[in-house]
């Protein structure tokens, strides 16, 4: 059982900051890295592959480097965002190249066991150009896995895939977890992690904002202050009741309807319809209007 370690990590590309003072430790079992585009991840990825040098602080696989540390590569796979798989190679000559890269005593035994593994067993011997999307990351899951490597991580495995192939990946993180090893993999979707039984570590703009199981984030999401888009059949009267209820922060009224701000989703979500029934005014729709990712994100960070 492998333990992934970063102290004070930071990683600039001339006056950009990638990532900003990050540490943690990753053990066995699955942990999800969410965050929007740009905050890092792939960064973090690289660094923690030992491909990337750290800028500040270090990083380290059971307290060896992982950066100028060949011996890391045998302990550690990583399966990249965009890489391409040679369309005309079969997934076993794909993960047998592989093998022979790692200079494994048996190629052909672990590119088998490696296929088993991911279960491309039946579609092995077809060229990789013919998979679906699922598929050919099975194959590329398959190819980092095939030196038995105790970490794996993955850069946005799920990008492009339905729910059923999306289902199917997620099982197999869980079974690779299962068995001990360490498993992180990065998103910027937030239901795609939630299926993680371990950590959800969220990462905005290179900095760590929240970390915890799947329903310590979505509670944090949730609890933060909302904006609602409110229109009904008398917004005037809807506003001065609104006004006096302890959950609302703030209430503005143009012709389109009401902006109303909310410090506590739940307590504003239940007021709403006993104030509108008291007065006798009717709600015709109420849409929350500030649900991008991005600025959940960025709550998560000011908190
Ligand atoms: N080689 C590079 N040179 C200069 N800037 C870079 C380089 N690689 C990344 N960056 C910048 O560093 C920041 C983090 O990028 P990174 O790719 O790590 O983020 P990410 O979270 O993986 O995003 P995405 O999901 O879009 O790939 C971005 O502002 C990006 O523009």
């Amino acid at each position: 059982m492998s333990t992934l370690s970063l102290t004070g990590v930071s990683r600039w590309y001339g006056n950009v900051v990638a990532v900003n003072d990050i540490s943690m430790a990753l053990g066995p079992g699955v942990t999800g890295l969410l965050g929007p585009n740009g905050a890092g991840k792939t960064t973090l990825l690289h660094m923690m592959a030992g491909f990337l040098a750290p800028s500040r602080g270090t990083v380290t696989l059971d307290d060896d480097p992982t950066w100028r540390n060949p011996d890391v590569y045998r302990r550690l796979g990583l399966v990249s965002e965009r890489e391409a798989v040679q369309g005309f190679l079969t997934a076993y000559e794909f993960v047998l190249a592989s093998a022979k890269l790692h200079r494994l005593p048996d190629p052909a035994a672990a590119a088998r066991r490696a296929i088993d593994l991911v279960e491309l067993e039946s579609a092995q011997d077809r060229r990789i150009g013919t998979y679906s999307k699922g598929m050919r990351q099975r194959a590329r899951v398959a190819a980092a896995l095939v030196h038995d490597p105790q970490v794996l991580l993955l850069d946005e495995p799920f990008n492009g895939m339905d729910p059923r192939q999306r289902l199917h990946m997620m099982q197999l993180l869980h079974t690779l977890g299962d068995a001990g090893r360490t498993i992180l993999f990065s998103s910027h979707i937030l239901e795609e992690v939630e299926q993680v039984s371990g950590t959800v570590q969220v990462m905005v703009a290179g900095r760590l904002a929240a970390s915890g199981d799947f329903r310590t984030i979505r509670r944090l999401m949730t609890n933060r202050p909302h904006v609602f888009a409110v229109r009904s059949t008398d917004d005037r009267a809807l506003a001065v009741a609104l006004i006096a209820e302890p959950s609302v922060s703030g209430v503005e009224l143009d012709p389109t309807g009401l902006t109303v701000r909310a410090g506590d989703y739940g307590a504003f979500t239940r007021a709403l319809p006993r104030i509108a029934l008291n007065k006798g005014i009717r709600v015709r729709q109420l849409v929350p209007s500030d649900e991008s990712l991005e600025s959940v994100f960025s709550y998560l960070v000011e908190a």
